[in-house]
């Protein structure tokens, strides 16, 4: 391995080559360059900034670290004996202190020691392409690395939030995922622009951690605006009791700090009103951390979202060596998907290096079929949402022909026993000519522990009249299947 032996970083000032050369060290990048290395193939990972990627530091891991004391608390308090002794407000200093440990102080030092151990080799450094096969990485002492690449360069470098061209934004110094995540203390007033999935994860956090949070969501899509509307209405309900101010068909025209830059930010509505607050949070989507990646060396153009074919190689550039992975490829912005696609870059990288057949038939060894059929997402709110595959507005946009199968989650004895007054809902998507599961949506408590059976039942493609035989515990919530399988029955008999 060119390494200095130490940490496993490239020394500057020179060039080197590798079978595989893998730009940015998410958990995407680090999953391509295992499987790659497992594969035989010389593997070097660059990373500008934390080896772990967002997700480890600014997205999944601390977000889930401030939401599971509320969600655990929210639930506690639904039951009989323990609400009473969980009744008080969140312990802010030690959850806090809980969301440092789980973002390992913001240091990738196991990381680092894992990728040494899966023989990776690893440059610090903003990389950028320079022509085919050729990445140039400025490291942290000024110098460069060349890195060529004999079989394949991948990109794996994410994504950043999208913020919108509201004039004076930059002055007002505004949240984005990073902030939200790694905020030392909750802000008296927080507005958070946005519905979609951090939105409503991030004020649940915040408001239960003693902020006063104002939802401001444009258009006429409410809440979780891809998923069932069922579920954002659920947790939009949950989120007004539990004190935000959410307001839909709200858009934002102008933003300014009183006072020049320290005072409170001042909210400029489309229909005149203002909101005034301590912080705004931008949740507005996400672009590609591909402008300054030297995409115009091969013919792309910087800040573009790279267009990948089923195997992870850039449709638009020729060769045959250029692959690009997890977020930055725009087909599903989750770190699961992600590693699936890794697992799949890395297989399909390895084959082809050594000439070996491709199995790119639907659900082959090297064909990420499940980005299309088969997503799975957890919305870690209070009711918590699991989902994948097709809802019925993708069912009818498609023309997919698909019976839709209704359950309320609060007639289960296994909800009972979860907790007093369990409110939640779950929707079966059935092709009716296979009779297969396509699509499943479940919103309430605890909900999320169910969601593999969903995603098995999808990718698998089993038939309904075996799901009869797939038996759920007594008294679990998993017996919805049980219900829903009853549900369908007595809907084609009538
Ligand atoms: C608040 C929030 C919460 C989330 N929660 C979840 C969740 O609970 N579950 C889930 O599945 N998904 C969640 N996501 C989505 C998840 O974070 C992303 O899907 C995931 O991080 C994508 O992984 P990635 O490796 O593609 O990119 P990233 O994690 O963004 O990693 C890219 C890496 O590339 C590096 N890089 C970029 N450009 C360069 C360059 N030119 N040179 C060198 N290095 C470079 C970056 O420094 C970074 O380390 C969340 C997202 C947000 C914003
Ligand atoms: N638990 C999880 O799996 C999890 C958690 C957080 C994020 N993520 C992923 O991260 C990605 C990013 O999440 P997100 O919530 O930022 O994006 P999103 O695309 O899910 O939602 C963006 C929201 O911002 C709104 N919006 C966009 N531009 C706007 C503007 N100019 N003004 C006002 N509103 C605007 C949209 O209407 C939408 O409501 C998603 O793909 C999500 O799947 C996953």
């Amino acid at each position: 391995m060119q390494t200095d032996g130490m940490t496993g970083q490239a020394m500057s000032g020179t060039s080197r080559e590798y079978d595989v050369v893998v730009i940015g060290g998410g958990p995407v990048g680090e999953n391509v360059a295992d499987r790659t290395s497992a594969a035989g193939l010389a593997t070097v990972l660059v990373e500008g900034e934390l080896l772990g990627g967002e997700c480890s530091f600014w997205a999944c891991e601390p977000s889930k670290a401030l939401l599971r004391p509320v969600v655990a608390g929210a639930d506690a308090r639904r039951i009989p004996g323990l609400k009473g002794a969980v009744g008080g407000p969140l312990d802010v200093a030690e959850v806090l202190a809980h969301r440092d440990r789980l973002s390992a102080n913001w240091k990738d030092d196991d990381q680092v020691e894992w990728l040494d151990s899966v023989s990776v080799d690893l440059v610090r450094g903003h990389g950028r392409l320079d022509g085919p096969r050729q990445v140039v990485v400025d490291t942290p002492d000024g110098g460069t690395v060349r890195l060529t690449a004999r079989h394949a360069v991948v990109v794996a470098t994410g994504t950043t939030t999208r913020l919108p061209g509201l004039p004076g934004l930059a002055e007002v110094r505004p949240w984005t995922n990073r902030e939200a995540t790694s905020a030392r203390e909750a802000p008296g007033r927080l507005v958070v622009v946005g519905g979609g999935v951090v939105a409503v994860e991030m004020a649940t956090a915040w408001q239960a951690l003693g902020s006063e949070v104002t939802m401001l969501v444009r258009g006429s899509g409410g809440l979780l605006p891809r998923m069932e509307p069922f579920a954002g209405e659920m947790v939009g309900g949950a989120l007004r009791d539990a004190g935000v101010d959410v307001r839909l068909g709200a858009s934002v025209t102008a933003v300014a700090r009183d006072d020049g830059r320290d005072g409170p930010v001042r909210v400029t509505l489309a229909d005149g009103g203002t909101v005034v607050a301590d912080e705004i949070l931008f949740a507005t989507g996400r672009a590609p951390r591909t402008a300054d990646l030297g995409l115009e060396t091969v013919g792309l153009t910087p800040g573009d979202w790279l267009t990948v074919d089923d195997t992870f190689l850039v449709t638009a550039v020729a060769g045959g060596w250029l692959y690009a992975a997890g977020d930055v490829n725009h087909r599903a912005l989750m770190t699961h998907q992600g590693k699936y696609q890794a697992r799949i870059a890395g297989a399909v990288i390895g084959a082809r290096a050594k000439g070996e057949p491709v199995d790119d038939r639907r659900w082959g060894a090297h064909v990420a079929t499940a980005d299309t059929e088969a997503v799975p997402q957890v919305v870690f709110t209070d009711p918590e949402v699991a989902s994948v595959g097709l809802t019925t507005r993708e069912a009818e946009a498609t023309g997919r022909r698909v019976d839709v199968v209704d359950y309320d989650l609060g007639r289960l004895a296994g909800a009972v026993q979860y907790v007093e007054d369990y409110r939640g809902k779950a929707r079966v998507l059935i092709d009716p000519d296979r009779g297969t599961v396509v699509g499943v949506t479940f919103v309430g408590p605890g909900v999320q522990e169910l969601l593999y059976s969903a995603t098995v039942a999808v990718t698998g493609e089993i038939p309904v009249d075996r799901l009869w035989h797939a038996v759920p515990a007594f008294p679990t919530i998993s017996e919805v299947w049980l219900r829903v399988l009853e549900t369908y029955r007595d809907m084609r008999k009538a």
